[in-house]
């Protein structure tokens, strides 16, 4: 029998991801943490940031909001005001003087929220006006409102002004956040959109909205630059869909074709 090579460890070896070089493959995933006083980063997270921070080695952040609608829980970071980029930068420098790469998770929570968390008091924005159950997980949803057709456009902008931002700041890139039930796959999961426009009914209407939000994101800042996270096995927040194996292949065959499609 071979004797087993114990001088390698796989994590601890280099991954080319693109254009950035990492040195080992321990990426630290995103994290909320609720201490983003009234949406703003704070100094203390250059600490915890670059605490976690390695040469060569992958952060992602906590998620980050997007606009002033995509808020569901006190206290976590934005990315859409001046106020919000400024704050982001000292932190982002931390992490860079100890070589890491870092990349923002950006967010939209659609109907994962309440109406204390949104602009004037008004109902959170989904795909749908089909709510969560009111306690799940013990917490107060408010019932959503669904997004007219035109609407949709002002969603998928956000998140290309928020990638604007995110290089502004000095990230290095973003994450796409397309999991965990919010707003993205309350467009992509069959059991929770409802609509009879093209972003509804088909497969391919309903991940209209991501691959949207994807293009203009990459049209921004460079697919290289540009990642998302999906969950379709997941039924977190209520977000299940009858063909998860379906929903994930399409998702990453499309992803994987706009990869060539920046400069
Ligand atoms: C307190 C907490 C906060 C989290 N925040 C986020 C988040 O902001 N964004 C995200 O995509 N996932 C978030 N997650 C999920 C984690 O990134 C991760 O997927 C999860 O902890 C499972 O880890 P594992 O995949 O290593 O088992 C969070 C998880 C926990 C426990």
């Amino acid at each position: 029998m071979a004797a087993e090579n114990t001088d390698v460890i796989p994590l601890l070896t280099p991954y080319k991801m693109g254009e950035f070089a990492l040195s080992h493959r321990i990426v630290l995933a995103p994290l909320t943490r609720d201490r983003s006083y009234n949406n703003v980063p704070q100094p203390h997270a250059a600490v915890y940031y670059s605490q976690r921070a390695t040469k060569g080695g992958l952060l992602i952040t906590e998620a980050t909001g997007v606009s002033d609608t995509a808020q569901g829980l006190p206290d976590t970071p934005g990315i859409w005001t001046k106020e919000h980029v400024e704050a982001w930068k000292p932190i982002v420098d931390a992490v860079h003087q100890k070589g890491g790469v870092f990349f923002v998770q950006l967010w939209h929570v659609g109907r994962v929220s309440n109406n204390d968390y949104q602009p004037g008091g008004r109902a959170p924005l989904s795909s749908t006006d089909k709510g969560l159950t009111p306690d799940l997980y013990g917490l107060n949803w408010s019932p959503p409102r669904q997004l007219a057709t035109d609407e949709i456009r002002g969603i998928v902008n956000d998140f290309r002004l928020a990638a604007r931002n995110a290089i502004e700041a000095g990230f290095d890139g973003v994450e796409i956040h397309g999991a965990s039930g919010y707003i993205i796959e309350q467009f992509m999961k069959d059991q929770v959109n409802n609509r009879t426009d093209k972003y509804g009914g088909s497969l391919e209407n309903r991940c209209r909205f991501a691959l949207e939000v994807a293009e203009a994101v990459i049209d921004e800042i460079g697919a290289e630059r540009v990642g998302m996270r999906l969950s379709p096995y997941s039924d977190i927040n209520e977000a299940r869909d009858s063909d998860p194996d379906g929903l994930g292949l399409y998702m990453a065959n499309a992803l994987s074709k706009l990869d060539h499609t920046s400069t």
